[in-house]
């Protein structure tokens, strides 16, 4: 099966909320792709519409060419993890993974690979139930890689892991995805996403705003802008502005400036007699440039919330 996930013109209403607006976007194999939105941006949406768990009002979402329902073995087509709370706290992990992996067909082997690929070997004979967030997430990871499927959907797995655990699992998504899996990873955070994605599609009210590489992400972000370090702050920013640059203090000694090379940056200071201490070409962070993409969206959203918009409960 080809491991692709393709979203198109995805809308869906819940009461007078639009949660879904035209979602658009393919995840394709080789690179994990981040899905990243503020809260409420539709991205828990969209992954329950591809796994055919919520109806659209108009759209198609298809896995490796075709609809989640029609998937013959839809463990071994795609692996999600969407609430790594739903698991029944009475059953050990094991026992857990034996259920799910018995009901499509496989054994108590494929069990103890998954338990060793997700690090849960010192726990998984005991109850879930008493099982911490961060080992759910572990848990539930496992349990999306029993059918060692080509497509992989996971909901915030980021929750609840301690810093090792996120480093844990920032390394086993690049290796999974450079397998050859298609990896969508949904996250409020970007910087989650840091040294994890290859691809972003940036989300706000329920459609995508930015859908590309993490370095075109950040180069667009960055936008030609030189930062400088100096002690005499106003006279380079006189300086420079006089030069035609537009500049901005962004710290007490450091200054934006846009509309100048860094090389012509520095030459005027020297023509001037500003002293300086740095003068760098600006790239932007991760963050900065998912800041820049998403404001509107946040400002929307708590907009929205303070009216209270008849959202029905979830
Ligand atoms: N079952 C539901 N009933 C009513 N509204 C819903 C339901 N599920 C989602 N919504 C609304 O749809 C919109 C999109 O929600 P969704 O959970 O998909 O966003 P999200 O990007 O996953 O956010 P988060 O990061 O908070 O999980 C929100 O306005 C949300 O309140």
């Amino acid at each position: 099966m080809e491991a692709t996930i393709e979203v198109t013109g995805l809308r869906k209403r819940f009461g007078t909320a639009l949660a879904l607006d035209g979602m658009t976007f393919t995840v394709r194999p080789g690179s994990v792709t981040g899905f990243v939105g503020p809260n409420g941006a539709g991205k828990s949406t969209t992954m329950r519409v591809i796994l055919g768990l919520d109806q659209v009002d108009e759209g198609t979402a298809l896995i490796g060419g075709r609809p989640y329902r029609s998937l013959r073995t839809p463990l071994g087509q795609v692996g999600s993890l969407l609430d790594a709370a739903a698991l029944q706290p009475g059953r050990t992990a094991r026992n857990h993974l034996l259920w799910l992996a018995h009901s499509q067909g496989l054994g108590a082997r494929r069990v103890d690979e998954v338990v060793a690929q997700a690090g849960l070997e010192a726990v998984v004979r005991r109850k879930a139930g008493g099982f911490s967030l961060g080992m759910r997430q572990r848990l539930g990871i496992a349990a999306a890689l029993l059918g060692d499927p080509p497509v992989l959907l996971l909901d915030e797995p980021f929750n609840g892991l301690d810093p090792e655990g996120i480093v844990w699992i920032r390394g086993f998504l690049r290796a999974l995805a450079a397998e050859g899996r298609a990896v969508l990873v949904s996250s409020h955070l970007m910087s989650e996403l840091q040294d994890t994605a290859g691809q972003v599609v940036v989300v706000g009210r329920g459609r995508v705003l930015a859908d590309t590489s993490v370095a075109d992400l950040i180069a667009a972000a960055s936008g030609g802008r030189v930062t400088l370090r100096t002690a005499e702050r106003s006279a380079a920013m006189t300086a420079l502005a006089r030069a035609g640059a537009t500049v901005a203090a962004t710290a007490p000694d450091t200054v934006t400036v846009s509309g100048l090379a860094p090389e012509r940056v520095v030459a005027l200071l020297g023509a001037s007699a500003v002293p300086f201490s740095e003068v760098s070409a600006h790239r932007a962070t991760l963050e900065e440039a998912y800041m820049e993409l998403t404001r509107d969206a946040v400002e929307f959203r708590a907009a929205d919330a303070s009216v209270g918009a008849g959202e029905g409960a979830r």
